[in-house]
């Protein structure tokens, strides 16, 4: 996960390769709760792990529910339909599945069996309505209080008197979830009476209470329906676990795959997406429906889908979205692609989501150059004439973020430029791995992946310090020198004789490496520690002098750049190997301060160490990387120079990336 302030995406061009999406949150969380009520142990398979199913879990363990994870199983134990503990405080992040259905559960149980519960959130989570549902549960008898503004959370659920002697009813016009939340819970209630529930105002996003009533089934629930107006649960329904239970993929996360694929893949190589297909039961799978609308080319499998390019531009679209509440966000960016303005209609529910989305999506489009109008509830999009680059704002909102990241591909509307993603692990809350699994999938020309060379002598500090910007850039890292280190011990392990220039350049050519970060494997041996001995370090000083070892080596070296970007340290990075980086810097301390860097290290690495000779060796080492013939040490002409000997690690990391930043477009 990029824990990083922004992370900044190039141009990208095209995409194909498998995605395996992660399971569905909104399946995840109510599976949580149907298996912490029932009686007995639910396996549950696929879980989502998140931010929000981990609240949920949190809960649940509190209340007395015993949740184990057995490695990608997720084990509960539940309740059995009674409290295990009357009173708790639960903290419920920004997680609305978990908000409204645990107070529903719990304002009932408290009613029927005495207690007392509070449940809270983030600032954001107390300006998310839940007073439609307060007002439903009030109506019969749960004693519920606002703890803080009236109509919003947090909530204290105090107990009260069940009288259930007419229909439930609750407003479903706002947002679904009231009604899922009821459904979950009435059963709790059941005993005796059968309850019903009347739907005041137009159900939106009915897909939703289709995945509950499915649910409810699953746990031996079934639960009548007239229309979408009337639920009837009947009496003494009791939840009966499954057993074991799969998760499907996330079908409002595909959203993203699905875009990408009608963008930037060919028929020939797809986008194929794995954990959702025909037969899903998640509503946002129609979302590949208005896909198609706009041009995506899908073939849908069992579990699967894979999604091409069809029409280019892609086709504007004038759609009601109320079916696909939470994908039609993607509609939003992919409506900077079409032929004309895209209008998305019935979607009041987005301002009262994570963030006002209406607002949120609005905001950022404009920013990238888009023509916008909104509504109360509808927005609508014409494409950018000019794309400018621009650092989107995403509120916090895991949906905003995996959105936009779909405008970097302007270079299919004839532009080229970087899309910045502040605040980019909000992602956590449904798709920790989202930016992982998007750059594993996409493409760019090398041409405008960013590179950040740093070059300078041994033990200068280029590797922590080019590591460390990396990391805090979210690029990818090259430490060079570990490349010659690791051709100088793969050279020693063939006996090859190291004054044979072509011997160990034949060595080079064919190193069976892998990098497993912060891992470095030969032939699958684990060498990270052992290519770190100083004569392992001589050796590739030696060897590196050889030009046809150097050629070897060129090609491994240009492939680490791939998007979102690299930071490359060495010796000829700025100079040779990445003439055009956007940064080069040229890092350098004295041989006596660097000599001290390198004993110190090697002492705590348990390695031991004279201070004298190694001083020796290093300013040997500099000689011969200075002298040499081929891409010798030396500062590119445009590179920066730093002196880091009076300065901390961190006020180095610092001063790369005030640099860096002051290149960037945002
Ligand atoms: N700016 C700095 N100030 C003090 N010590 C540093 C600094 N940069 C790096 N070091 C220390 O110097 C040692 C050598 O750094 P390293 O990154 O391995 O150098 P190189 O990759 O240039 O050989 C490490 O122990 C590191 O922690
Ligand atoms: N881009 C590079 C990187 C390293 N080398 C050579 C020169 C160095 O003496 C060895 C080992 O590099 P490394 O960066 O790991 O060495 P130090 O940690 O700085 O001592 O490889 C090179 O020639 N070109």
């Amino acid at each position: 996960m990029y824990a990083i302030p922004f992370l900044d995406l190039p141009p990208l061009r095209a995409a194909s390769g498998t995605v395996r999406l992660p399971g569905s949150k909104s399946i995840s969380n109510r599976v949580l709760l149907l298996a912490g009520l029932s009686e007995g142990t639910t396996r549950i398979h696929d879980l989502l792990d998140s931010d929000d199913t981990r609240v949920m879990i949190e809960a649940l363990r509190t209340l007395g529910c015993e949740v184990r994870r057995e490695g990608v199983e997720c084990v509960v134990t539940g309740l059995g339909g009674r409290l295990h503990t009357r009173e708790a405080s639960l903290f419920l992040g920004n997680a609305g599945t978990a908000m409204r259905p645990l107070a529903a559960a719990l304002s009932l149980l408290a009613a029927q069996e005495g207690g007392r519960f509070e449940v809270s959130g983030v600032a954001r989570m107390h300006e998310r309505p839940i007073g439609d549902l307060v007002d439903a549960l009030s109506q019969i008898g749960c004693d519920i209080e606002y703890l803080g503004q009236e109509g919003y959370p947090p909530l204290r659920l105090a107990g009260g008197a069940l009288r259930i002697d007419a229909p439930i009813r609750v407003r479903g016009d706002v947002s679904s979830q009231f009604l899922t939340a009821l459904l979950l819970a009435l059963p709790l209630a059941s005993a005796g009476r059968e309850i019903t529930v009347e739907v005041q105002g137009e159900l939106i996003s009915k897909p939703y209470v289709e995945i509950t009533l499915n649910l409810l089934r699953r746990f031996g629930i079934e639960v009548a329906r007239d229309g979408w107006q009337r639920f009837v649960v009947p009496a003494d329904s009791r939840y009966r676990s499954p057993g074991e239970i799969h998760v499907e993929g996330d079908a409002s996360s595909a959203s993203y795959f699905v875009a990408l694929g009608a963008l930037a893949a060919t028929e020939a190589a797809p986008v194929r997406i794995e954990g959702v297909g025909e037969g899903s039961i998640q509503g946002d799978i129609r979302f590949v429906e208005a896909a198609e609308a706009m041009g995506a080319r899908v073939r849908r499998g069992p579990n699967c889908l894979e999604v091409s390019r069809g029409a280019w531009p892609l086709r504007a679209i004038d759609l009601d979205c109320n079916h696909i509440p939470d994908a039609a966000m993607t509609l939003a960016v992919m409506a900077l692609y079409a032929d004309g303005p895209c209008t998305l209609r019935n979607i009041a529910s987005w301002r009262v989501k994570e963030t006002d989305r209406i607002a949120a999506m609005a905001a950022e489009c404009a920013k990238l150059g888009a023509q916008v109008e909104e509504g109360a509830d509808w927005l609508r999009i014409t494409p950018p004439q000019h794309w400018k680059p621009a650092a989107i704002h995403t509120y916090d909102d895991h949906r905003v973020a995996m959105c936009f990241s779909l405008a970097a591909f302007n270079p299919l509307a004839g532009q080229r430029v970087p899309v910045r993603i502040l605040d980019p692990k909000c992602v956590a809350k449904t798709f920790p791995d989202y930016f992982e699994t998007f750059f594993a999938v996409v493409q760019a020309d090398a041409s405008d992946v960013p590179v950040i060379t740093i070059d300078g002598p041994t033990a200068s500090g280029k590797g922590t310090l080019a590591s460390r910007v990396a990391a805090a850039l979210g690029y990818h890292y090259l430490d060079s020198g570990a490349l010659y280190r690791s051709a100088a011990l793969a050279a020693l392990h063939a006996h090859a004789d190291l004054a044979d220039e072509d011997a160990v350049a034949a060595v080079a050519a064919q190193l069976p490496l892998r990098f497993d970060p912060p891992r470095i494997l030969l032939a699958g041996e684990d060498i990270t520690e052992r290519i770190r001995h100083e004569e392992i370090g001589l050796a590739a000083s030696r060897i590196s002098a050889y030009p046809a070892v150097r050629r070897a080596l060129h090609a491994l070296q240009l492939s680490f750049r791939r998007a979102p970007g690299l930071v490359a340290d060495g010796r000829d990075m700025g100079t040779v190997v990445f003439p055009d980086a956007a940064l080069k810097v040229f890092l350098t301390a004295p041989a006596a301060t660097r000599a001290e860097r390198r004993h110190k290290q090697l002492i705590s690495q348990g390695f031991s160490a004279n201070i004298d000779h190694l001083r020796q060796d290093l300013e040997s080492r500099d000689e011969r990387d200075r002298n040499r013939a081929t891409a010798p040490l030396k500062p590119a002409e445009d590179a920066r120079s730093l002196d880091n000997s009076a300065l901390s690690i961190e006020a180095s990391v610092q001063q790369v990336l005030a640099w860096w930043q002051a290149r960037r477009p945002f």
